[in-house]
């Protein structure tokens, strides 16, 4: 894992230049990532919004290096300064994905012989056990509702407790950056709501960094900005939009399709403190 020689702004975590993706040829070929270039603060809870089939999975995975683009950059800022995904073997890439990124899946995969604590703690046991705060395991169990299903295995769990083991798994090792893939789209409210400050804390209280697909207006209005997708494309950063602001920009997205993206340029827009 080698640092780049070129220096990565201080207060960027995770950085996409140019990315492609695409999945079969000819007629048939998909572009769930047509040349994007987003970035994304240290510290800041940014969502990701976007019609469906505009690339939020894709994007996600390949950030996190689970997934390999077709071209373009990725920059992660480490420890020891950034480093280039695209520059490292399989196995570097697994130890900086263990050591900096928590994902929290869209269907949860976790592992059905395992109990939900240890498909909690099964990415520290995979590091060797280190990074295990058993305060901190604690208070997200406790904050997840979790402490009574511990023993339970994912078969035994309703879909919105598998969810929330997931969102346990992927924050108790305190990762750098955490990329949860619609972790309140199986919830129901309150318990989405749970997630969701879990989330701002991860943020506010212990510096991560958070990236978050979601679908949901009110969810993404928790974040300090949203990065909105069409056709593979970044095509608008609002920062603290509302609610409201968001569901428009959404419309606006799905109704405009590629014509919003055209320039290659996307817009930014400050939409005030409100949430
Ligand atoms: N493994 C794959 N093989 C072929 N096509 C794929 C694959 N994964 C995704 N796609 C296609 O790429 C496009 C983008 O998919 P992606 O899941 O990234 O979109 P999304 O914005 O997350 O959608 P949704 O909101 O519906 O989850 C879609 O057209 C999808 O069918």
């Amino acid at each position: 894992m080698k640092p780049l020689n070129s220096p990565n702004p201080v207060h960027e975590a995770v950085r996409a230049e140019s990315l492609t993706k695409v999945y079969g040829d000819g007629d048939t070929a998909v572009k769930p990532l047509q040349e994007l270039s987003v970035s994304f603060p240290a510290g800041c809870f940014t969502a990701v919004m976007g019609p469906s089939g505009s690339g939020k999975s894709t994007l996600m995975h390949v950030l996190a290096g689970l997934d390999v683009p077709d071209s373009g950059t990725i920059t992660l800022a480490t420890e020891s300064g950034p480093v280039s995904l695209a520059g490292l073997s399989e196995k570097q890439l697994t130890l900086v994905r263990r050591a900096n990124i928590g994902f929290i899946f869209q269907a949860y995969n976790l592992v059905p012989a395992m109990t939900a604590e240890e498909n909690i703690l099964l990415p520290t046991s995979l590091s060797g056990g280190r990074n295990v705060d058993s305060e901190f395991f604690d208070q997200v169990v406790d904050r997840l509702g979790l402490a009574d299903r511990l023993g339970h295995r994912p078969f035994e769990l309703s879909g919105g407790q598998q969810q929330r083991v997931a969102v346990a798994r992927a924050l108790v090792s305190r990762p750098a950056v955490v990329f949860a893939d619609e972790p309140t789209g199986n919830l129901d409210q309150t318990a989405g709501a749970e997630v969701l400050d879990l989330l701002r804390t991860a943020v506010d209280e212990f510096g991560q960094t958070v990236i978050m697909v979601t679908h949901d207006a009110t969810a993404a209005a928790q974040a300090d900005s949203t990065v909105l997708l069409s056709d593979g494309r970044v095509v608008e950063t609002l920062h603290h939009p509302s609610a409201p602001q968001l569901a428009a920009a959404m419309l606006q997205a799905a109704s405009s399709g590629s014509a919003g993206s055209a320039s290659g340029h996307d817009r930014v827009t400050e939409a005030g403190p409100q949430r």
